[in-house]
């Protein structure tokens, strides 16, 4: 039987960068990758379908359900299709998937599924959806933009959530567990009502430049810590002086790091941060001693440090002597008794893509 083979590239991010908590993100180069083999004759009119089949390699591929009512990649897919009127999947689907984003890390792991269940769910239903349209969808399951923008569109982008009519604001509204509901397993193409599709332009956002000099070094502590649990230990309201104090280093970031040469002396400060890292520091071990024994002075080719997304990954933004500051930073949590994996990485222009396969 002859089939149409497509791949899907997304790749992993880094949130926040300091100050600009749930504003910035960066794409780097770890991704998440699917081979998705659609059969010819295959439509979601089958009379009995057969469910997609789910096979994963990689980081983390133990801990991943395969039931497409259960997969995160999936469930967003069906999302996608579901609101668009397609009820189930076609027939006969199968999704080969290769992970290198560990999970839970602050490495945007879910933001890359959220992403690549989205370009799944328009590649099955051929949907042909621009990408500012894909990132709605995505918006209404990662409801911070930071991670799904910059996996998407790639680079180092700043974005933010328009404010909505009051029309749009009740679609927009739905609960998450409308828009990836628990499927019963016998689910079948004439289960539950299918979700309204999402307003036109939910998220707005900009690329900024990037300075070619500057990779990013991720030291990832080998434990999970899911980003609910991170977000659930910051306060509700600031002082000024903690939002000025971020905004202004903000403003100075997102020029600061496109320039060549970097310079450490305004980066450095330009990181830090008040919203966020504050309120983390009893979760991650080694975080304060980190963010405060690392300087430019002390380690020259260092810019600036800071939490990646929720954590507990620290993403250090160097030029030069990459190895030395990530061993530094997995000295610091090797004395809190924790193991780290580190990876230097370069910034991914490109973002996501998704492309056919040729035979042969
Ligand atoms: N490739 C994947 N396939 C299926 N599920 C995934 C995949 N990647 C991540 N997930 C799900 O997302 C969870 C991790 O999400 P979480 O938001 O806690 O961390 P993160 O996205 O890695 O961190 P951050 O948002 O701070 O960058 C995993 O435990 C898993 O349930
Ligand atoms: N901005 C988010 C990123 C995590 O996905 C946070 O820090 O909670």
């Amino acid at each position: 039987m002859s089939a149409r083979r497509h791949k899907i590239h997304v790749p992993c991010t880094s949130a926040n960068i300091g100050p600009g908590f749930d504003v910035c993100g960066i794409a780097l180069s770890l991704g998440l990758d699917l081979v998705v083999t659609i059969p010819s004759s295959s439509t979601s009119s089958t009379p009995s379908p057969v469910l997609p089949k789910i096979i994963y390699t990689g980081l983390d591929s133990d801990n991943v359900p395969l039931s497409p009512y259960k997969n995160l990649l999936t469930r967003v897919a069906l999302y996608v299709l579901r609101s668009h009127g397609i009820s189930t999947f076609p027939s006969g689907v199968i999704i080969e998937a290769h992970n290198e984003i560990p999970f839970g890390r602050g490495l945007g792991s879910s933001g890359a599924a959220v992403i690549a269940g989205v370009l799944l769910g328009d590649l099955l239903g051929s949907l042909n959806l621009p990408k500012s349209r894909l990132l709605d969808f995505a918006l209404m399951v990662e409801r911070h933009p930071d991670n799904v923008t910059a996996a998407l569109m790639g680079g180092f982008v700043g974005s933010y959530l328009r404010e909505l009519s009051p029309e749009d604001m009740s679609a927009a509204s739905i609960p998450l567990a409308e828009v990836l509901p628990e499927y019963p397993p016998d689910a079948g193409p004439d289960w539950g009502a299918n979700p309204p599709l999402p307003p036109g332009g939910i998220g707005h956002y900009v690329r900024f430049g990037w300075a070619k000099e500057i990779k990013a070094i991720a030291v990832s502590p080998r434990f999970e810590l899911a980003t609910a649990k991170a977000r659930g230990v910051l306060p509700e309201s600031y002082t000024r002086k903690d939002l000025i104090f971020n905004l202004q280093r903000l403003a100075v970031l997102t020029t600061a790091l496109a320039r060549s040469p970097p310079d450490p002396d305004l980066i450095y400060d330009a990181m830090g941060d008040r919203v966020h890292q504050p309120y983390r520091m009893t979760l991650i071990p080694g975080l304060p001693k980190i963010l405060t024994t690392l300087t430019p002075t002390s380690h020259p080719g260092l810019l600036g440090i800071c939490l990646s997304g929720a954590g507990p990954t620290i993403l250090a933004l160097a030029t030069h002597n990459f190895d030395q500051i990530a061993e530094e930073i997995q000295r610091i949590f090797k004395e809190e008794t924790i193991d780290v994996d580190w990876n230097v990485l370069d910034i991914d222009e490109r973002g996501s893509w998704v492309e056919e396969l040729k035979e042969g």
